[in-house]
């Protein structure tokens, strides 16, 4: 039979099925951040149980590392409450952890593949709805609650349902300035939020296959803010040649070997999908958003919809967007002023973001209105960043480069844009309060980004490119 590549993976790592229930799947590996792990760990505690696999057992702390003065004590109560606590748990229950300052630290999506820790044809799950970022790497990976966590340390298993398949292929070259973070929130703003809700979506098509590792990175991230249960893309050349030669991944005859398996992990020619969507890369502009959830995005040169033709449900949540955001129906975003740029988290804040940040930045400098926080998404990301020479061409055009982690993404640290005041944000949720309370968010790609915190003001990129 003709099989998927989900159903590849999944069917490889079912230890039973329960009839007419879930399924119970192996996991491969289990990441913890320190905001969603303490309730496993006590529960573990609570019944006087061990880990299952400990050495399948990742731990970082990301969500409330301060993105400076890292190798100081944290000064929130709170956050080194929750950072101390995942130490501790980690070395009570022998598991591998990469605290603040480790220069394997950083955001665990942005981590998990850099290390070679995240595999193609892996099951990986994370109490961290951004898990789905790891399907880039061809694995099958989605974000679980904290009871399912507490599963999963105890028995290296987990209970599922499966997941409904759907694939979306893009046909065709993506133009200028148009990047992974475009696609999604192209494909959020046709599809909705809810438009892959129930499904496990596999990218395909020449748009995808023509991405670098970090502009799939990127796309498998924001599959969640569709609504899917993950996102995945089939592992090539460019997934082999990324992975090749990272800390944990497989070395010598055992690569040989790793290789030649992940080569079967394709969707076969005649799989079905439960559903198929198309879109052509050539509509696709850079995007930016213009309300409170990450589907009402749009062509950065076009205008914010108007009501007409909404029903009344949908017109009152419109407007309720648009108020908090102090923007009109019909408007143009462009030339707008914004009073922060935010470079980083999960989504984007990898080498490649930086590349893209300093290509339209070199010789230009930060606009006088713009704070800018530059936050890599991780200590090696940080040490490319100083290889490649982009601090100076960062520094050169007026910015500083923080300390990694999660940072301005939901503002769990120090890092909160003030109420009222407009961001420019390369991180994948915008809903009302995220970067901090009455923040306004606007969610665009690195390059957009850029071109606003050069100019001040929404920008199309491709204009300064
Ligand atoms: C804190 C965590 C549970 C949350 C998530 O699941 O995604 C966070 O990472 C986010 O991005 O909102
Ligand atoms: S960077 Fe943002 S989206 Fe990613 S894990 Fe951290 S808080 Fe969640």
């Amino acid at each position: 039979m003709a099989n998927t590549l989900f159903d590849k993976i999944w069917d490889a790592h079912v230890v039973q099925k329960v009839e007419d229930g879930p399924t119970q799947l192996y996991i491969d590996r289990l990441y913890c951040h320190e905001v969603t792990s303490p309730q496993a760990f006590a529960g573990m505690r609570a019944r006087g149980l061990k880990c299952f696999r400990p050495e399948r057992i990742y731990c970082m702390p990301d969500h409330n590392t301060p993105t400076h003065d890292q190798d100081k004590p944290i000064e929130d109560p709170v956050s080194k409450a929750q950072v101390d606590a995942l130490a501790k748990n980690a070395a009570d229950f022998g598991l591998t952890h990469f605290g603040m300052m480790d220069k394997r630290n950083g955001i665990i999506h942005v981590v998990g593949p850099e290390r070679g820790l995240t595999l193609p044809g892996m099951t990986i799950v994370c109490g961290d709805s951004h898990t789905s970022t790891h399907g880039a790497m061809g694995a099958v990976a989605f974000g679980i609650g904290t009871s399912e966590v507490e599963m999963v340390m105890a028995s290296q298993c987990i209970l599922q349902a499966r997941p409904k398949t759907m694939r979306i292929t893009i046909d065709g070259k993506l133009g200028k300035g148009v990047t992974a973070k475009d696609v999604a929130l192209y494909m959020m703003s046709k599809m909705t939020t809810s438009g892959a809700t129930g499904y496990f979506v596999e990218y395909a098509g020449e748009a995808i296959r023509s991405l670098t590792m970090e502009g799939r990175l990127t796309l498998c991230n924001l599959s969640i803010e569709m609504g899917a249960r993950g996102g995945m893309i089939a592992p090539d050349e460019v997934t082999f040649e990324y992975i090749k030669g990272r800390e944990y991944a497989p070395k010598g005859a055992d690569w040989d070997k790793a290789v030649a398996y992940w080569k079967t992990l394709k969707s076969d020619e005649d799989a079905v999908f439960d559903k198929e969507v198309r879109y052509d890369a050539a509509d696709i502009q850079p995007m930016i958003t213009y309300g409170t959830n990450p589907g009402m995005g749009m062509a950065i040169t076009a205008h914010i919809p108007v009501t007409e033709g909404m029903s009344d449900v949908e017109k009152a949540s419109f407007e309720k967007s648009l108020h908090y955001m102090g923007f009109q129906p019909g408007e143009p975003l462009l030339g707008k002023k914004v009073d922060y740029v935010f470079l980083g988290a999960c989504t984007n804040g990898r080498i490649e973001d930086f590349r893209a940040f300093a290509s339209i930045v070199k010789g230009r400098k930060k606009a006088e209105n713009i704070t800018a926080w530059l936050v890599p998404g991780s200590w090696m990301v940080d040490a490319q960043i100083r290889e490649e020479g982009l601090d100076k061409v960062l520094e050169e055009a007026g910015f500083a480069i923080r300390q990694p982690g999660c940072s301005a993404c939901l503002a769990m640290n120090d890092d909160k844009i003030p109420a009222g005041k407009y961001a420019v944000s390369t991180s994948n949720r915008n809903f009302e309060g995220r970067q901090g309370p009455g923040s306004r968010t606007l969610l665009a790609s690195p390059l957009t980004a850029a071109a606003a915190a050069v100019t001040g003001v929404i920008t199309d990129p491709r204009t300064l490119m």
